[in-house]
Protein backbone atom coordinates (compact mmCIF):
# COMPACT_ATOMS: atom_id res chain seq x y z
CA UNK A 1 0.00 0.00 0.00
CA UNK A 2 1.57 3.45 -0.72
CA UNK A 3 1.51 5.46 1.47
CA UNK A 4 -0.63 8.77 1.75
CA UNK A 5 1.31 10.89 4.06
CA UNK A 6 1.92 14.89 2.62
CA UNK A 7 5.08 15.75 0.94
CA UNK A 8 7.57 17.77 2.65
CA UNK A 9 6.93 20.92 0.51
CA UNK A 10 3.51 20.55 1.46
CA UNK A 11 4.13 20.88 4.98
CA UNK A 12 6.51 24.14 4.39
CA UNK A 13 3.85 25.66 2.61
CA UNK A 14 1.04 25.19 5.27
CA UNK A 15 3.19 26.58 7.84
CA UNK A 16 4.47 29.82 6.01
CA UNK A 17 3.10 32.91 6.92
CA UNK A 18 0.07 33.75 3.60
CA UNK A 19 2.19 36.40 2.49
CA UNK A 20 5.76 37.73 3.98
CA UNK A 21 7.22 41.13 3.38
CA UNK A 22 11.00 41.20 4.06
CA UNK A 23 12.54 44.20 4.14
CA UNK A 24 10.67 45.53 1.01
CA UNK A 25 11.59 49.25 -0.52
CA UNK A 26 11.04 50.78 -2.84
CA UNK A 27 12.45 54.14 -4.68
CA UNK A 28 10.54 55.69 -7.43
CA UNK A 29 13.20 57.88 -9.50
CA UNK A 30 12.09 60.53 -12.25
CA UNK A 31 13.64 63.34 -13.78
CA UNK A 32 12.43 65.34 -10.82
CA UNK A 33 14.56 63.23 -8.40
CA UNK A 34 14.02 60.21 -5.84
CA UNK A 35 10.95 59.52 -4.08
CA UNK A 36 11.30 56.63 -0.78
CA UNK A 37 7.88 54.87 -1.00
CA UNK A 38 8.35 52.28 0.63
CA UNK A 39 11.67 52.18 3.23
CA UNK A 40 12.05 48.90 4.71
CA UNK A 41 8.87 47.29 5.60
CA UNK A 42 8.77 43.53 7.11
CA UNK A 43 5.47 42.54 8.11
CA UNK A 44 3.58 38.25 7.91
CA UNK A 45 0.41 38.34 6.81
CA UNK A 46 -0.94 35.05 8.79
CA UNK A 47 -3.24 32.65 6.52
CA UNK A 48 -7.07 33.65 6.52
CA UNK A 49 -6.25 36.59 8.48
CA UNK A 50 -8.00 40.12 7.05
CA UNK A 51 -5.66 42.80 7.21
CA UNK A 52 -6.08 46.91 6.75
CA UNK A 53 -4.08 48.49 5.72
CA UNK A 54 -4.04 52.62 6.03
CA UNK A 55 -2.08 55.40 6.40
CA UNK A 56 -2.04 59.31 5.34
CA UNK A 57 -1.74 59.93 1.73
CA UNK A 58 1.80 59.34 -0.19
CA UNK A 59 2.27 57.12 3.03
CA UNK A 60 2.85 53.73 0.55
CA UNK A 61 -0.29 52.31 0.75
CA UNK A 62 -0.68 51.59 -2.45
CA UNK A 63 2.91 50.91 -3.39
CA UNK A 64 2.78 48.28 -0.52
CA UNK A 65 -0.15 46.37 -2.07
CA UNK A 66 1.35 46.22 -5.78
CA UNK A 67 4.83 45.48 -4.48
CA UNK A 68 3.30 42.54 -2.05
CA UNK A 69 0.96 41.43 -5.51
CA UNK A 70 3.77 41.56 -7.79
CA UNK A 71 2.55 44.25 -9.74
CA UNK A 72 5.37 46.00 -9.21
CA UNK A 73 8.78 45.33 -7.75
CA UNK A 74 10.22 46.29 -4.96
CA UNK A 75 13.95 47.90 -5.33
CA UNK A 76 15.09 46.30 -2.10
CA UNK A 77 13.56 42.97 -0.17
CA UNK A 78 11.58 39.84 -0.81
CA UNK A 79 7.96 38.95 -1.02
CA UNK A 80 6.70 35.58 -0.49
CA UNK A 81 3.07 34.49 -1.27
CA UNK A 82 2.55 31.04 0.03
CA UNK A 83 6.43 30.16 0.31
CA UNK A 84 7.38 31.23 -3.36
CA UNK A 85 9.57 34.05 -3.87
CA UNK A 86 7.96 36.50 -6.08
CA UNK A 87 11.48 37.94 -7.05
CA UNK A 88 12.28 34.73 -8.36
CA UNK A 89 9.86 34.33 -10.95
CA UNK A 90 10.04 34.84 -14.38
CA UNK A 91 6.74 36.94 -16.02
CA UNK A 92 5.12 34.04 -17.22
CA UNK A 93 5.51 32.22 -13.37
CA UNK A 94 4.53 35.17 -11.86
CA UNK A 95 1.46 35.86 -14.03
CA UNK A 96 0.54 31.88 -13.43
CA UNK A 97 1.00 32.81 -9.75
CA UNK A 98 -1.31 35.98 -9.94
CA UNK A 99 -4.04 34.18 -11.50
CA UNK A 100 -4.09 30.89 -9.70
CA UNK A 101 -3.48 32.14 -6.09
CA UNK A 102 -4.23 36.37 -6.10
CA UNK A 103 -7.89 37.88 -5.91
CA UNK A 104 -7.62 41.65 -6.91
CA UNK A 105 -10.38 43.90 -5.91
CA UNK A 106 -10.08 47.82 -7.22
CA UNK A 107 -12.07 51.13 -6.41
CA UNK A 108 -12.31 51.07 -10.36
CA UNK A 109 -13.90 47.60 -11.13
CA UNK A 110 -12.30 46.70 -14.13
CA UNK A 111 -14.68 44.87 -15.35
CA UNK A 112 -14.71 44.22 -19.07
CA UNK A 113 -17.92 46.08 -20.84
CA UNK A 114 -18.44 44.14 -23.61
CA UNK A 115 -18.62 40.79 -22.03
CA UNK A 116 -22.06 39.95 -19.52
CA UNK A 117 -21.75 39.50 -15.68
CA UNK A 118 -21.47 35.67 -16.61
CA UNK A 119 -18.60 36.13 -18.86
CA UNK A 120 -16.39 38.76 -16.61
CA UNK A 121 -16.61 36.07 -13.92
CA UNK A 122 -15.73 33.04 -15.89
CA UNK A 123 -12.75 34.67 -17.08
CA UNK A 124 -9.88 34.33 -14.92
CA UNK A 125 -10.66 30.58 -15.21
CA UNK A 126 -10.35 30.94 -19.14
CA UNK A 127 -7.25 32.95 -18.21
CA UNK A 128 -5.56 29.90 -16.25
CA UNK A 129 -7.10 27.32 -19.73
CA UNK A 130 -9.60 26.16 -17.19
CA UNK A 131 -13.05 25.30 -18.34
CA UNK A 132 -15.45 27.27 -16.27
CA UNK A 133 -18.21 25.17 -15.06
CA UNK A 134 -21.60 26.90 -14.93
CA UNK A 135 -22.35 25.73 -11.60
CA UNK A 136 -19.01 27.40 -9.84
CA UNK A 137 -19.99 30.72 -11.80
CA UNK A 138 -23.63 30.43 -10.79
CA UNK A 139 -22.65 29.35 -7.11
CA UNK A 140 -20.12 32.22 -7.19
CA UNK A 141 -23.08 34.68 -8.52
CA UNK A 142 -25.11 33.48 -5.77
CA UNK A 143 -22.51 33.89 -2.72
CA UNK A 144 -22.41 37.48 -3.86
CA UNK A 145 -26.37 38.21 -4.29
CA UNK A 146 -26.04 37.96 -8.59
CA UNK A 147 -27.57 35.16 -9.39
CA UNK A 148 -30.36 37.06 -11.50
CA UNK A 149 -28.02 39.17 -13.61
CA UNK A 150 -26.02 36.92 -15.32
CA UNK A 151 -26.87 38.09 -18.48
CA UNK A 152 -26.40 41.82 -17.85
CA UNK A 153 -23.48 43.80 -18.99
CA UNK A 154 -21.41 45.79 -16.34
CA UNK A 155 -23.19 49.24 -17.35
CA UNK A 156 -26.53 47.81 -16.60
CA UNK A 157 -25.77 47.17 -13.00
CA UNK A 158 -25.34 49.92 -9.85
CA UNK A 159 -21.86 50.55 -8.37
CA UNK A 160 -22.41 48.06 -5.64
CA UNK A 161 -23.67 45.24 -8.08
CA UNK A 162 -20.52 46.01 -10.25
CA UNK A 163 -18.18 45.58 -7.28
CA UNK A 164 -19.85 42.24 -6.39
CA UNK A 165 -19.02 41.16 -9.40
CA UNK A 166 -15.56 42.29 -9.18
CA UNK A 167 -15.40 39.89 -6.02
CA UNK A 168 -17.08 37.02 -7.68
CA UNK A 169 -14.69 37.34 -10.52
CA UNK A 170 -11.77 37.27 -7.95
CA UNK A 171 -13.60 34.51 -5.44
CA UNK A 172 -13.87 32.46 -8.70
CA UNK A 173 -10.49 30.84 -8.66
CA UNK A 174 -10.74 30.45 -4.74
CA UNK A 175 -7.42 32.38 -4.40
CA UNK A 176 -5.25 32.30 -1.57
CA UNK A 177 -4.70 36.11 -1.17
CA UNK A 178 -7.22 38.76 -1.65
CA UNK A 179 -5.84 42.57 -2.76
CA UNK A 180 -8.47 45.00 -2.08
CA UNK A 181 -7.35 49.05 -3.23
CA UNK A 182 -10.07 51.10 -1.86
CA UNK A 183 -12.87 48.51 -2.67
CA UNK A 184 -15.52 50.82 -1.22
CA UNK A 185 -14.10 53.88 -2.72
CA UNK A 186 -16.87 54.44 -4.76
CA UNK A 187 -19.29 52.62 -2.52
CA UNK A 188 -22.40 54.55 -0.35
CA UNK A 189 -22.71 52.88 3.02
CA UNK A 190 -25.03 50.04 3.25
CA UNK A 191 -23.38 48.92 -0.56
CA UNK A 192 -20.15 49.41 1.63
CA UNK A 193 -21.14 46.56 4.32
CA UNK A 194 -22.27 44.06 1.04
CA UNK A 195 -18.76 44.15 -0.07
CA UNK A 196 -17.01 44.19 3.31
CA UNK A 197 -19.11 41.25 4.29
CA UNK A 198 -18.04 39.53 1.11
CA UNK A 199 -14.47 39.73 2.00
CA UNK A 200 -15.21 39.30 5.56
CA UNK A 201 -16.78 35.89 4.55
CA UNK A 202 -13.47 34.86 2.63
CA UNK A 203 -11.38 34.89 5.81
CA UNK A 204 -14.18 33.46 8.02
CA UNK A 205 -15.48 30.83 5.89
CA UNK A 206 -12.86 29.61 3.33
CA UNK A 207 -9.42 30.45 5.24
CA UNK A 208 -8.26 32.84 2.66
CA UNK A 209 -6.31 36.20 2.75
CA UNK A 210 -7.23 39.71 2.81
CA UNK A 211 -4.94 42.45 2.54
CA UNK A 212 -7.18 45.67 2.02
CA UNK A 213 -5.72 49.79 1.53
CA UNK A 214 -8.52 51.87 2.89
CA UNK A 215 -8.90 55.67 4.29
CA UNK A 216 -12.21 54.24 5.45
CA UNK A 217 -11.96 53.60 9.37
CA UNK A 218 -15.49 52.07 9.05
CA UNK A 219 -14.04 49.76 6.43
CA UNK A 220 -11.05 49.14 8.26
CA UNK A 221 -13.21 47.95 11.02
CA UNK A 222 -14.22 44.98 9.37
CA UNK A 223 -10.68 44.20 9.24
CA UNK A 224 -8.78 41.70 12.37
CA UNK A 225 -6.08 44.16 12.45
CA UNK A 226 -5.13 47.69 10.67
CA UNK A 227 -1.69 47.89 10.27
CA UNK A 228 -0.66 51.92 9.87
CA UNK A 229 2.31 53.26 7.49
CA UNK A 230 3.86 56.21 7.96
CA UNK A 231 5.92 57.48 5.50
CA UNK A 232 7.15 54.49 4.32
CA UNK A 233 7.71 52.79 7.26
CA UNK A 234 5.02 50.47 9.42
CA UNK A 235 4.06 53.08 12.36
CA UNK A 236 1.95 50.48 14.82
CA UNK A 237 -0.85 48.31 14.07
CA UNK A 238 -4.22 47.45 15.73
CA UNK A 239 -6.26 44.65 16.55
CA UNK A 240 -10.42 44.34 16.89
CA UNK A 241 -10.48 48.21 16.55
CA UNK A 242 -13.59 49.94 16.12
CA UNK A 243 -14.02 52.87 13.20
CA UNK A 244 -13.80 55.29 16.60
CA UNK A 245 -10.47 53.66 17.95
CA UNK A 246 -8.98 53.30 14.44
CA UNK A 247 -9.99 57.30 13.39
CA UNK A 248 -8.51 58.12 16.90
CA UNK A 249 -5.02 55.76 15.73
CA UNK A 250 -5.04 57.39 12.41
CA UNK A 251 -5.23 61.34 13.83
CA UNK A 252 -2.78 60.26 16.43
CA UNK A 253 -0.61 59.36 13.66
CA UNK A 254 -1.22 62.07 11.41
CA UNK A 255 -0.68 64.68 14.36
N1 LIG B 1 5.03 55.92 -10.25
C1 LIG B 1 5.49 56.78 -9.35
N2 LIG B 1 6.52 57.61 -9.62
C2 LIG B 1 7.01 58.46 -8.72
N3 LIG B 1 6.56 58.54 -7.44
C3 LIG B 1 5.53 57.75 -7.11
C4 LIG B 1 4.94 56.83 -8.03
N4 LIG B 1 3.92 56.16 -7.38
C5 LIG B 1 3.88 56.66 -6.14
N5 LIG B 1 4.85 57.60 -5.97
C6 LIG B 1 5.14 58.34 -4.73
O1 LIG B 1 5.40 57.38 -3.71
C7 LIG B 1 4.83 57.79 -2.47
C8 LIG B 1 3.86 56.70 -1.98
O2 LIG B 1 2.76 56.63 -2.91
P1 LIG B 1 1.52 55.64 -2.70
O3 LIG B 1 0.65 55.80 -3.90
O4 LIG B 1 2.04 54.29 -2.38
O5 LIG B 1 0.84 56.27 -1.42
P2 LIG B 1 -0.59 55.99 -0.80
O6 LIG B 1 -0.37 55.89 0.67
O7 LIG B 1 -1.24 54.85 -1.49
O8 LIG B 1 -1.32 57.35 -1.15
P3 LIG B 1 -2.88 57.69 -1.41
O9 LIG B 1 -3.56 57.43 -0.10
O10 LIG B 1 -2.86 59.14 -1.75
O11 LIG B 1 -3.36 56.81 -2.53
C9 LIG B 1 4.17 59.13 -2.72
O12 LIG B 1 5.08 60.15 -2.35
C10 LIG B 1 3.96 59.15 -4.22
O13 LIG B 1 3.95 60.45 -4.73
Amino acid sequence: MTSTAPTRPFVVQSESPALLLDGITKTYRSKAGAVDALRGVTYQFTRGSFTAVMGASGSGKSTLLQCAAGLDQPTKGMVMLGGVELGGLDEVALTKLRREQMGFVFQAYNLLGSLTVYDNVALPLRLTGRRPRREDVYRVLDQVGLEGKAKRRPAELSGGQQQRVAIARALITGPAVFFADEPTGALDSSTSRQVLTLLREATDRTGQTVVMVTHDPVAAAFADRVLFLSDGLVAGSLDHGDAARIAAAMSDLES
